[in-house]
């Protein structure tokens, strides 16, 4: 049985988030969206095309005229404009008119790119997003924000494009790696500390069985993440207030992500920057320390990192790199703090003796369990 969520705003725009067992009935979701004489696009990556390419592109091939497909490498260092300009080049090859559709198959930094495509293509066609990745089904599928980085600083390029549909089978995530199943354990940790407290403990309680991909328990779990962003982004779609919220622990997880050169999963640096964040949440009393100690072992426990010990970064690097980051408005740093485990908000007040201080705390724990 198919779950449902419906994301709308004002009548404006309106799609539905699928959440499936496999991919099956992809080709029944499509036709809603008028399809029949258009031809569909598949965008994926090297990875994930052995995978699952054939399979969706059986299920597009009963809802277009015609189905083709764009592979690119793997990876973060690939989220760039080169790949999208080698994009629009096979687009253009192909006579791709507005009328006609992308399919983003893969994780967020295909879904990323393919929507950032989809919205500069002909000043904007339609596009799909079938997240294959624990973290792209629970976050980066939803809420239209996409775009790719610029000389490594992070989602540099980019511009709100909402998805027609967002169809997410939980089969796709028996095959992901460890680090990565656990880089989306990053950002649903941050689902329930920034808006619910009790997902965040109904997370603590189950981990047994997330650890274990039991695909029932996934399955909640992409319900009320996408349930939890769901929430912000149709009051706040384009980030002027609380969508920010989102950003707990990136405005130190994006820098900590650029200086390791993308050598750690984004939902494992998104960790560290919640963890730093809560940090300082608790240095000016609003959460307690044992909370953060319960925090640390949370991320712990989902095979996330909790520490930056050994890894050779600089405090001070650090900080200058969140300075070229968007999180920079009118020359004040927007932070994102806990008021209380379960409810975030936006701080511009945080100095860089903070910062350097909880960053200084992050390298010296260990990463050992
Ligand atoms: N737009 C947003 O709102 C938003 C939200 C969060 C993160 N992001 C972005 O998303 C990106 C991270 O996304 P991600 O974590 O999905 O990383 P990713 O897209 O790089 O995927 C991780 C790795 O897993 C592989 N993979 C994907 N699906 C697989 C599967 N089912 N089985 C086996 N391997 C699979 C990929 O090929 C890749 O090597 C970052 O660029 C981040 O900035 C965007
Ligand atoms: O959707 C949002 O808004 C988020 O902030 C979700 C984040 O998890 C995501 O990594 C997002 O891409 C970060 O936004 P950015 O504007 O700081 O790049
Ligand atoms: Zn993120």
């Amino acid at each position: 049985m198919a779950e449902r969520l419906n994301v709308r705003r004002d009548g404006n725009w309106i799609y539905d988030i699928v959440v499936e067992s496999s991919y099956e009935r992809l080709g029944e979701e499509i036709p809603a969206l008028d399809t029949g004489k258009r031809k569909i696009c598949i965008v994926t990556d090297s990875n994930v095309a052995p995978l699952y390419l054939e399979e969706v592109k059986e299920q597009v091939s009963k809802c277009c005229k015609k189905v083709e497909t764009f592979i690119f490498p793997a990876g973060e260092k690939n989220k760039n404009l080169d790949t999208v300009r080698t994009l629009y080049e096979f687009l253009i090859q192909k006579h791709f008119d507005r009328k006609d559709v992308l399919v983003a198959l893969g994780g967020g930094v295909v879904g990323d790119l393919c929507g950032f495509a989809g919205a500069t293509y002909l000043r904007g066609i339609r596009f799909i997003q079938v997240p294959t990745t624990l973290l792209s089904q629970v976050d980066s599928s939803i809420g239209g924000k996409t775009g790719v980085d610029f000389d490594s600083y992070k989602n540099m390029v980019g511009a709100f494009h909402m998805p027609s549909l967002v169809y997410a089978s939980t089969s796709s995530l028996l095959t992901l790696s460890a680090e990565q199943f656990a880089s989306g354990m990053g950002e649903i940790v941050k689902h329930g500390l920034i808006k619910n407290r009790d997902y965040y403990q109904w997370i603590c309680e189950h981990a047994d069985a997330i650890r274990e991909r039991d695909l029932k328990v996934c399955e909640q779990l992409i319900l009320v993440s996408c349930q939890i962003k769901r929430d912000v982004v149709e009051k706040d779609p384009t980030e002027q207030g609380e969508r920010a919220l989102l950003n707990f622990g990136h405005t130190l997880g994006h820098a900590i992500e650029k200086l390791m050169n993308f050598k750690l999963a984004h939902g494992q640096c998104v960790a560290l920057g919640c963890l730093a964040a809560a940090h300082i949440s608790a240095k000016r009393g609003m959460i307690t320390d044992a909370e953060v100690d319960q925090m640390r072992k949370a991320f712990a426990t989902f095979d996330l990192p909790v520490s930056t010990s050994g890894y050779g970064l600089d405090p001070k690097e650090v900080i200058q790199a969140t300075k070229n980051d968007k999180k920079m408005e009118a020359g004040a740093i927007k932070f994102v703090l806990l008021r209380q485990v379960g409810e975030a908000y936006i701080d511009r007040t945080v100095t860089e003796a903070e910062m350097e201080e909880a960053l200084e705390w992050l390298a010296g724990g260990t990463n050992e369990r």
